[in-house]
């Protein structure tokens, strides 16, 4: 059977391994639940997105919402990427991996006069602008530095990504980027505010897109105001077109990056546009089928409705199944005899929405460790310590040597900065 995450993440007879580390061992060893990440299936994820862009002026910024540990980080920018990001605590993160400032895109509708400061201060490469209001905000904080804020205008094409509608952001009713029709008055105030330097445009319509079709409509659409705004004079130098392509997480086909890229490429030649500087996003097609989430089977809860099996990972843990229930595969690490029963897999957490999977044929036994697929993208990043649950360990393997990247978190840190009220 190929497995989400194949080659990297396939069974050797009956265990499972990632890359060169059996996952059962790795549970052993670190504990769960535990984040596995395979280093060289990110650096393969990341390999047909060079290739297609070979040759062009470029620039890949991981979207490292998606994981953000620092060796997550470290590994991308050691293999050239830049980052999008979306706080300064990410701007942070990028400064203790080791990455290059000047290789930031700076996304996001809330940036605070704070985030804006800190940001020109290190100089990254450009503030991707949401809103005019932002504009105005950022041109006041950089004259008040003295500094031109490099700036893109986020655009909101109209344009149906065809994904999940809570993380679907091209559509006019999203709270994402300027309005399509207002985008043109916009760059032309921002080309009139002393604080900014416009220096491209932008635009991302969701994730996990599995469709190359709204891509095209997207760029077409940017295409148009690109040639709109130009003929009043401004000059746009680079394109960014976002992130969001998707990943395989049971049935689903997403093209590979390098046909989304060539035929991305071949409509920008197309419309006479190929000679631009092009950014692009991503995030989960970069990680996401190469991490899995391990756990250990406590529990074998057979009932009259329903068997769960309880398992010592939640929704702290990984919540995209009970935020967008999300369909994720989950397998033993170690392949048993015995006739595979149905259960719903479901974490500790106190909440009925706390499960992994549902109606999954699985036959385990407690004690066995079971690991849920392409959890590599929006797993770690988006852990929480709801019920007083400390969060995950990380562990990235390279062939057969697997390194702790992330300590498990001790439960003090869970309240050191808490106070309890003077005494009377
Ligand atoms: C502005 C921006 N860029 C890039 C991404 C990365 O998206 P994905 O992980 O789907 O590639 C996101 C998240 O959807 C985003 O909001
Ligand atoms: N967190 C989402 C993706 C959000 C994309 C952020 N712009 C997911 O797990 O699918």
């Amino acid at each position: 059977m190929t497995l989400p995450g194949a080659p990297f993440v396939a069974y050797r007879g009956t265990e499972l391994f990632i890359d060169g580390c059996a996952a059962s061992e790795l549970a052993a060893r670190f504990g769960t639940p535990l984040y596995v990440y395979s280093r060289r299936a990110m650096l393969a994820a990341l390999a047909p997105y060079q290739r297609a862009l070979a040759g062009r002026e470029h620039l890949i910024c991981y979207a490292m919402k998606a994981s953000s540990s620092l060796a997550v980080l470290q590994t991308f920018a050691q293999a050239g990427c830049g980052f999008d990001i979306v706080s300064g605590g990410e701007l942070d993160r990028v400064l203790a991996a080791g990455g290059d400032p000047g290789k930031v895109v700076f996304s996001g509708l809330g940036k605070t006069r704070a985030e804006m400061r800190r940001a020109l201060e290190i100089g990254v490469r450009c503030f991707n602008v949401e809103s005019e209001a932002e504009l105005d905000v950022l041109s006041e904080v950089a004259l008040s530095l003295g500094r031109v804020a490099p700036v893109s205008l986020r655009v909101n094409p109209d344009v149906d990504a065809k994904t999940h509608p809570y993380i679907s952001t091209g559509l006019k009713g999203n709270k994402f980027g300027i309005a399509h029709d207002r985008a043109v008055a916009a760059y032309r105030r921002a080309a009139q505010l002393p604080g900014l330097k416009v220096v491209g445009i932008d635009c991302h319509i969701g994730s996990q897109i599995t469709e190359i079709a709204p891509y095209l409509d997207a760029a077409d659409r940017v295409l148009d105001l690109v040639e709109a705004i130009e003929s009043s004079g401004l000059r746009i130098h680079h394109l960014d077109l976002g992130g969001g392509l998707g990943i395989q997480y049971t049935d689903e086909r997403p093209p590979a990056a390098d046909a989304l890229i060539g035929a991305l490429l071949a409509r920008l030649d197309a419309r006479g546009h190929g000679a631009r500087t092009l950014v692009f996003e991503p995030g989960r097609s970069l990680v996401g089928n190469a991490g899995v989430l391990l756990s250990e089977v406590l529990y074998l809860k057979p009932g009259t409705h329903k068997n769960f099996c309880v398992v010592d990972a939640a929704m702290n843990d990984l919540m995209r199944p009970a935020l967008y229930e999300a369909t994720m595969s989950i397998v033993p690490c170690r392949l048993r005899d015995g006739v595979p029963v149905v259960y719903d897999v479901v974490g500790p957490v106190c909440e009925s929405g706390d499960w992994l999977g549902r109606d999954r044929a699985l036959a385990l036994q407690p004690g066995d460790a079971v690991a849920v697929l392409s959890a590599g993208a929006y797993g770690m990043s988006m852990a929480s310590n709801y019920n007083s649950r400390p969060r995950a360990a990380e562990v990235m393997v390279d062939g057969d040597v697997a390194t702790l990247i992330r300590e498990r978190e001790p439960v003090a840190e869970l309240f050191r900065g808490e106070h309890l009220l003077p005494a009377d």
